[in-house]
């Protein structure tokens, strides 16, 4: 059934990947306008005939939208099309490597206009290059907890919508200058926060979400490595001493590098891990996705960037470069 939200979001989303698809599918059933931006014309042909499904664990539909529902084009007609006519705001939904090496084509044609951006990107580098590539837009991190595999290209599985955490993005955070006074959430970024919620998200606007960012890749940094490379879903690396143990070393590594740069973290920060573990036991993390699927993976931005951080500190951390080679190299090797 469609719903009448207060106010109709036009959304541009970048990625009909695993998230991409959830976001986009709970959207368009709340009742906003998204425009999907795929990567092949197959795809988006396939979801103008099929639409998207979003199942559960057990492969029953949560979600079926029809493909005249919404629109889907090929990114190669993105900035073209937003320049004849913009969307009230732009989500980025593809991985780290395409955000890095195949992104900025698409959106430096929008270096001139002022967009709302929202990235969904776990690790860090990606920021920074957006505020370069659009100098004038208005830039917001999301950090999530939902989980989500896209099953073919039109279907992901989703066990259920997760929290997403919305919130501008403020190098002054980082220095610990940023709170209150430097948040202007903009009418937009509410308004997409409200469209979340209605489509079944628990969804905030984050004060700290520079913060969040680095808690998330602590999370990443122990967890994503360790199921691409034992090939397990992440609850299984609760079944052993061992597996703890290597889980724990990666942790206090990182702590390590925190430390020494002044970040932020929760007292609490090694409980969050083995907590995500328990509540995403079934998932199959983004990065084992990756390699079963032979794709590069998001490490040169989740452990590689612990490993860049001691660098510029001058430390060691054998480590966190070691799983990243570890991590590139299983890419060569599956090609
Ligand atoms: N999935 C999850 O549960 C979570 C993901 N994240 C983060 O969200 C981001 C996206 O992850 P996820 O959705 O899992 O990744 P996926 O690989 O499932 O999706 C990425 C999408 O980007 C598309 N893509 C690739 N190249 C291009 C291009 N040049 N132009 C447009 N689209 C392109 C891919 O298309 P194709 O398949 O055709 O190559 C794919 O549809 C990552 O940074 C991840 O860390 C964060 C939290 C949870
Ligand atoms: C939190 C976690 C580990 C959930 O699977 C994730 O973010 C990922 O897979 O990338």
């Amino acid at each position: 059934m469609n719903a009448t939200p207060e106010v109709r979001m036009k959304i541009d989303m970048i990625g009909a990947g695993s998230l991409g698809l959830l976001l986009a599918g709970s959207l368009i059933e709340a009742g906003h306008e998204i425009r999907l931006w795929c990567r092949t014309s197959e795809q988006s042909a396939e979801l103008y005939a099929k639409g998207i499904t979003v199942s559960d664990e057990k492969g029953r539909a949560r979600l079926q939208i029809a493909g005249e529902r919404f629109a889907a084009s090929p990114v190669e007609d993105f900035s073209g099309h937003y320049l004849q006519q913009s969307a009230d705001l732009i989500v980025i939904t593809v991985k780290q490597n395409v955000f890095h090496e195949q992104l900025p084509q698409y959106l430096l044609p929008l270096q001139r206009t002022a967009p709302v951006v929202v990235c969904f990107q776990n690790g860090i580098g990606h920021m920074e290059l957006l505020e370069r590539l659009l100098p004038q837009a208005d830039i917001y991190a999301a950090v999530t907890t939902a989980g989500s595999r896209r099953k073919t290209l039109t279907e992901v599985i989703s066990p259920a919508n997760g929290g997403i955490w919305v919130g501008r993005w403020l190098t002054a955070e980082l220095n610990g200058g940023a709170d209150d006074s430097a948040v202007q959430t903009a009418g937009v970024a509410i308004s997409f926060v409200h469209a979340l919620s209605a489509a079944g998200f628990a969804a905030f606007l984050s004060k700290q979400v520079v913060t969040m960012i680095y808690r998330k890749l602590l999370i990443n940094a122990v967890i994503n490595p360790l199921t691409a490379i034992w090939r397990v879903p992440n609850g299984e690396l609760l079944a052993s001493e061992q597996r703890l143990a290597v889980m724990r070393e990666l942790y206090e590594e990182a702590l390590r590098v925190y430390d020494a740069a002044g970040i932020d973290y929760e007292a609490d920060s090694w409980e969050s891990i083995l907590e995500v573990c328990r509540t995403t036991a079934g998932n199959t993390s983004s990065m084992l996705a990756d390699i079963l699927a032979a794709r590069r993976t998001e490490i040169s931005w989740i452990n590689g960037s612990i490993v860049g951080m001691a660098e510029r500190l001058n430390m060691e951390v054998p480590l966190h470069r070691w799983i990243s080679r570890l991590v590139e190299g299983m890419f060569a090797e599956e090609r």
